[in-house]
C-alpha cells in the first residue's frame, strides 16, 4: 500500500467490498445509490472514500466475514455462506439482506450414479470449496449412519462441478442458482445445506468513535433505501371515497397510505408503496374495488 494511503487510512470507518465475481457489480450500484463517492485506482485494493471519512477495502468475498469478525475492517458486503463458512456468525450482525446472489449450497451426484440420498455417500468422497459446512455435515451424517470410515472431503477452489467427471469424487457440495452449470456437468442435487443471498454485515466489536459510529449507520441505512427502493413502487390512484375502505386493504402501504382529498368530494386520492412483486395483482383488485387513473411510479431511492 503507497505511503499516501496508510497515512491516510487512521480514524477512517473500513467498508470490506467483494473485489470481483458475482457481488461486485452489484455492490459498485449499491455504493453508487448510497453517494459513496470513490475512485479504484488500477489495482489497487484500498481506496479513500471521497465524500466521508471511510475507506473502501476490496477483499475475496470469502475473507470479508473474517476481517468484519476480527474487527480489521467495520462492516461489509459478501455471502450468507461466506459468513457461515468463515464460522463468523457470532462475530458478526447482519444488517440487512441485500436480495442478490441468492443461491444454494447443494450436496450434488451424478445422475448416472444412481445415489439418491446423501447417506449412499457416507465413507465417500465429497470434493468442495465449502470444507467447513461440508466436514461439519458430513461429519454428523457420518455419525448418525455409523459409517465404518468418514466421509472424506476435500477441498478445490473452484470448477467444483468437474470432480466427478474427473474421477475425483463421488460428490460435490457447490453453490447452485440457475442450475445450469451442474446439469452440463451431468450432477443432480439431492440435498440442500443452506439457501444464501448477500448480506451487509458489521462487525460486533465496538466501534473506537462515535461519529464513526455514526457514520456506519448513515451509509447502512442510506443502502438500506436503495434496497428498500427496488424492491417497492409507489401506486397512485383515485377511488370513490365510500370505497376507500376497501382500497386501503389493498394497498396498506408500509406505515399506512397517504389519503388525500380531490376537488370532487365523492372522490379521493390514494398514494402509497406497494412491493414490486404484487402490483400487477394489486392493480386488478384496486380496478375491481372500482379504482381509476392507476399509476405506478418506480423509486430510484427512498429511506423507509
Ligand atoms: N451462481 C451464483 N448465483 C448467485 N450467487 C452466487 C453464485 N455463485 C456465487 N454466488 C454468491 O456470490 C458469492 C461470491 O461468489 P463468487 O463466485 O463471486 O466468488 P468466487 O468464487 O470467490 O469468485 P470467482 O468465481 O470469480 O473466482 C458466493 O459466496 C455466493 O454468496
Ligand atoms: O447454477 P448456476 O447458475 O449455474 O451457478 C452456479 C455456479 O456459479 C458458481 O460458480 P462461478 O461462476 O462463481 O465459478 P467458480 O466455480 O470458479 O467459482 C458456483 O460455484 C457454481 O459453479
Ligand atoms: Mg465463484
Amino acid at each position: 500500500m503507497s505511503d499516501f494511503l496508510s497515512a491516510n487510512l487512521a480514524g477512517r470507518v473500513l467498508f470490506a467490498i467483494p473485489k470481483k465475481g458475482r457481488l461486485y457489480e452489484k455492490c459498485l450500484e449499491l455504493l453508487s445509490g448510497a453517494d459513496v463517492q470513490f475512485t479504484r485506482s488500477h489495482r489497487l485494493d484500498v481506496c479513500l472514500v471521497r465524500n466521508h471519512n471511510m475507506a473502501l477495502v476490496f477483499l475475496p468475498a470469502a475473507d470479508i466475514p473474517r476481517f468484519v469478525g476480527e474487527g480489521n475492517v467495520h462492516f461489509g458486503i459478501t455471502g450468507q455462506d461466506m459468513v457461515a463458512e468463515a464460522a463468523m456468525n457470532e462475530l458478526v450482525t447482519e444488517v440487512i439482506e441485500l436480495g442478490f446472489g441468492k443461491c444454494k449450497l447443494q450436496v450434488q451426484v451424478p445422475v448416472r450414479s444412481g445415489i439418491t440420498s446423501v447417506d449412499q455417500l457416507a465413507g465417500k468422497k465429497v470434493v468442495t470449496s465449502f470444507e467447513v459446512l461440508a466436514g461439519r455435515y458430513f461429519g454428523e451424517l457420518d455419525t448418525r449412519v455409523g459409517a465404518k470410515e468418514n466421509t472424506v472431503i476435500e477441498y478445490v477452489g473452484g470448477s467444483v462441478e468437474a470432480a466427478c467427471a474427473l474421477g475425483l469424487a463421488d460428490g460435490i457440495v457447490d453453490l447452485v442458482e440457475s442450475g445450469e452449470t451442474m446439469r452440463a456437468a451431468g450432477l443432480t442435487p439431492i440435498e440442500t445445506l443452506l439457501t444464501s443471498q448477500a448480506v451487509l454485515i458489521r462487525s460486533n466489536k465496538p466501534v473506537s468513535s462515535t461519529e464513526n459510529a455514526e457514520l456506519i449507520e448513515r451509509v447502512s441505512s442510506r443502502i438500506a433505501g436503495v434496497i428498500a427502493a427496488g424492491k417497492y413502487v409507489l401506486c397512485n390512484y383515485n377511488i370513490p371515497r365510500k370505497a376507500v375502505d376497501e382500497a386501503v386493504k389493498i394497498t396498506p402501504g408500509r406505515r399506512a397510505p397517504t389519503v388525500s382529498p380531490l376537488d370532487d368530494k365523492e372522490w379521493v386520492a390514494v398514494s402509497s408503496m406497494v412491493l414490486k412483486a404484487e402490483i400487477a395483482d394489486v392493480m386488478d383488485r384496486l380496478q375491481s374495488a372500482g379504482a381509476t387513473d392507476i399509476l405506478v411510479v418506480a423509486l430510484s431511492n427512498c429511506r423507509v
